[in-house]
Formats: structure tokens, sequence, C-alpha cells
């Protein structure tokens, strides 16, 4: 891409949502020791800490983290929306990169928050339906074109969730440092409904099994693209394309072997997502080490899902985390370490600009299509030659009466001799080898 820069620093925003206690949690005998106090901030408590200690002076294990959002069950998955995500949509179409992801450990509410449920929709559908909003508000002077991908990585391999029969995927990083993944199916959309179709389609693909912590959970990290490109719709050479990316990733569960009882496969796929997302907590943790992206080295490559992310984390993108976590003593080890990890991403720095496919961009697109011409040019002409070949091949034979071609010996430059016969005329070459008849 030809890109002109537009750089603004941003900090990435981390959101933590505390889910209800379930009933089975409660049928464990567990308690509630998660609390949120304000707007920003939650208190951690340390269950096997005495509750009745009002003076805490033995609650040395009780944390307290300050984020951007802490969100409890009293907050609905409206409220989740607008405050995290709705601020994306408008960057998207303007030619910013945009990422929305879901953390936590299983069982936590990451499914939930970004899917939903029918009657409690989550951050895909919200964001989709205002997108396509916002684009319909200026469609007057605006050309747009949206495309989705959506995909996962299970087990350290790429599946396309839309076509899972084209086999494993690869990404490859462009001459920008952007990273693609070639042979994905990108399918044209005009709106969010038929998104959303494709996703519940390309989620019947992913790798889902049943845990001992969560009934249905996700066994891969899924990451749907959308990619919207707008244009003005006033003919100008030196218009610019702006192309806006949101990635929308809904993570595996962290998770800890002893408490999840996985065996064999389960347990495969649990080493394979934990080494993933401490892959990813590496890279946060040297993000963060500096309160920025530059003058550090951090190691992206380690697996798939830092490699897809490392836009949205180091990079060019405006990003979201909403990490989640069980209100329940019974999950305070997943809880104390999600907000620790989340708690370091918010020292990320991410530099976004607009992307912009200006002349540059045009004046090579043009080159492509003259070349083409040109090629198709050349190729009618070698055509059209060999077609007179031929006739004057015929014609020299004598044998193609109707022919008006020309003789193959150099000396033609006319017809000296005419011959009348009946209604036509005969004219002799020069050369006197041929002769042809005129029509
Ligand atoms: N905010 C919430 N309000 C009501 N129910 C919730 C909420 N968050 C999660 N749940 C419920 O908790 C259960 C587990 O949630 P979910 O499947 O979203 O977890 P997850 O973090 O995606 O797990 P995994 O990583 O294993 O896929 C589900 O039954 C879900 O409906």
């Amino acid at each position: 891409l030809a890109m002109k820069e537009l750089r603004a620093e941003q900090q990435l925003t981390v959101a933590l949502r505390i889910r209800p206690i379930s009933e089975a949690e409660l049928e464990e005998g567990a308690s509630i020791i998660a609390h949120r106090m304000g707007e920003q901030m939650v208190v951690l408590l340390d269950p096997s800490e005495d509750p009745d200690d009002i003076l805490r002076a033995n609650r040395s294990r009780e944390k307290t983290f300050m984020f951007d959002m802490v969100f409890d069950h009293n907050v609905t998955q409206e409220e989740v929306y607008v405050s995290t995500t709705k601020n994306l949509v408008e960057g998207v179409i303007s030619g910013y990169n945009a990422t929305v992801f879901a953390y936590g450990p299983t069982g936590a509410g990451k499914t939930y928050t970004m899917l939903g449920k029918d009657s409690e929709p989550g951050i895909y559908i919200r964001t989709l339906n205002d997108l396509f909003r916002a684009i319909e508000a200026t469609s007057d002077d605006m050309d747009y074109s949206v495309s989705m991908s959506y995909l996962e990585i299970y087990n350290e391999v790429i599946r396309d969730l839309l076509n899972p029969s084209s086999g494993f995927l690869e990404l490859r990083e462009d001459s920008r440092g952007s990273i693609q993944i070639p042979g994905i199916t990108e399918v044209s959309t005009t709106n969010a409904q038929e998104i959303m179709q494709l996703l519940t389609k390309g989620n019947k693909q992913r790798t889902q099994e049943p845990t001992a912590a969560n009934q249905t959970s996700s066994r891969s990290h899924a990451v749907l693209q959308v990619t919207v490109k707008q244009k003005s719709r006033a003919k100008d050479i030196n218009e610019e394309v702006r192309v806006g990316r949101l990635f929308m990733v809904d993570l595996a569960g962290s998770e800890r072997a002893a408490q999840t009882q996985n065996r064999g496969k389960r347990m495969k796929e649990g080493a394979h997502i934990n080494r993933s997302l401490l892959a990813l907590g590496n890279c946060i943790n040297a993000l963060s080490e500096k309160g920025g992206s530059r003058g550090q080295y951090v190691n992206f490559r380690d697996s798939k899902l830092t490699r897809l992310l490392k836009d949205s984390l180091g990079g060019n993108s405006r990003t979201v985390m909403i990490a989640h976590i069980s209100p329940a003593s019974t999950y305070f080890e997943e809880s104390r370490t999600t907000l620790i990890y989340a708690y370091r991403a918010k020292n990320i720095k991410t530099r976004v600009k607009r992307n912009l496919l200006n002349v540059s961009y045009h004046i090579a697109q043009y080159t492509s299509i003259i070349s083409d011409l040109r090629r198709e040019i050349e190729h009618l002409k070698a055509k059209i030659e060999n077609q007179e070949k031929e006739k004057s091949v015929v014609s020299s034979d004598g044998r193609d009466g109707q022919s008006r071609g020309g003789c193959r010996c150099s000396s033609l430059r006319g017809f000296i001799r005419r011959k009348k016969k009946r209604q036509s005329t005969f004219y002799w070459c020069r050369c006197m080898w041929a002769s042809f008849r005129a029509i």
C-alpha cells in the first residue's frame, strides 16, 4: 500500500468485565471475591484470608487494580459495547485500523461479550450494525466496499472458518510489514446480517469442546476481520482510497491444567492455548516495559497469534482489550493472573495512521491496466498478421479465387497484368507467380 502517515500515539484501552457468579459456582460453595469499586477499580480478595478481619491487618494478598473501565454483573451488553468498541467504528470507515479482543480464563465470559445471545447480542453484531449505519449516512458522497474473513488459530495452525477444506493457511508479511494471509476467503458484503450469518456458519466449524471448566469451551482463537474501503464519489485522478481494518478477536481461554482436569487431546490444546497466550503476554510485557512500542525488541514471531496481532499491539491500530474474570473464589488464581496480565497491557501505546491508497497506488493500477492493454494489442496484431500470412499463402497457391491478399514475393507493389474473365478481373503480380481476383 502507498500510505500517507497521519500518526497519533494511542494508549491501548483496557476494560475489565466481571461476569455474574454462576449457579454451578454457588453449588460448589464459592463466594464472591472480585468487587467493582467505582467506574475503574476492582478489588480482588484472597479467599484464604480472613474475611472478618476488618482492619485488614492480615489481608496481605488483597489486590486493587485500576483499568480504563470496570464492568460488573449490573452492566449490560449495550453498555459494554458503547464504552469499548463503539468509538472505533468512525475510525474504521475513515481508513484507520482497529482491534477489539476478549481475553480471560476459560468460562469467564469472552464469547458472551463478543457473540452474546439472541436476547443479549454482543459486540460483533452491535459493531457491524453501527458500521453499516455510518456507511449509509455518508454514502451520498462516498463509495464503500466492505469485505470480511473469519479464521481460527487452533494448535498453532490457521484455518479458514469460511472454507475449512482449504487446509492450513500461512501468514506472510507484505513489503510494508503488514500481515497478510494468502488464500483466505474474503467475502464482499453489504450488510451486517450477512456477516453474522457467515460468522454463525463459521462458528459451527470452530473448535469447541466441553471441558471441566466450561460446557462450550472455545479451544481456538477466533479472528473476524472486516475491511472497509472508502473513496469519494467525485471523479478525481488524485482521489485517495482509505482502507480501514477491524479485527474482532475471541481468544481461547487461558487455563490451568490442574483445574481443567484435561487429558490427551484436550491437554495438548491447552498447552498450545497457554503457549500462544504466554507469547501474547511476553509481547505485552515487552511493549509495556518502556511505556511505548518503540526502541525495544518485541518477539511477535513466537506464535501465530502474536504475529497476527502484531499491528494491533505494537503498530498501527486503535486497540481495546476486554479482560474477563469470574467473581468466584474458586477462580482466584486465574483472576489474579488475568488482572496482572491485563494491567500490564494498559501501558502499551500504539501509533495509529490512516491507510491511504493514494496517487501512487492509482498510478500503479493504471500502469498495470496499460500493460495488460499493450499485451492485448500485441496479441491481436500477431493474430492479424498470422491470418494475413495464411491468406496470402492460400492466394499465392492460386487455390483461393476469392482472395485479394498479396503475393508472398517481396517485389509486390502492385499488380501489373490484368485479365478479364466473365465478371471477374484477374491481376498478376510482378513476380508472375501469383494471380488474384478482385471481388
Ligand atoms: N456477563 C454475563 N452475563 C450472563 N452470563 C454470562 C456472562 N458472561 C458469561 N456468562 C455465561 O457464562 C458461561 C461461560 O461464558 P463464555 O462461554 O462466554 O466463556 P468463555 O470465556 O468464552 O469461555 P472459553 O474460553 O472456555 O470459551 C456461559 O454460559 C455464558 O452464558
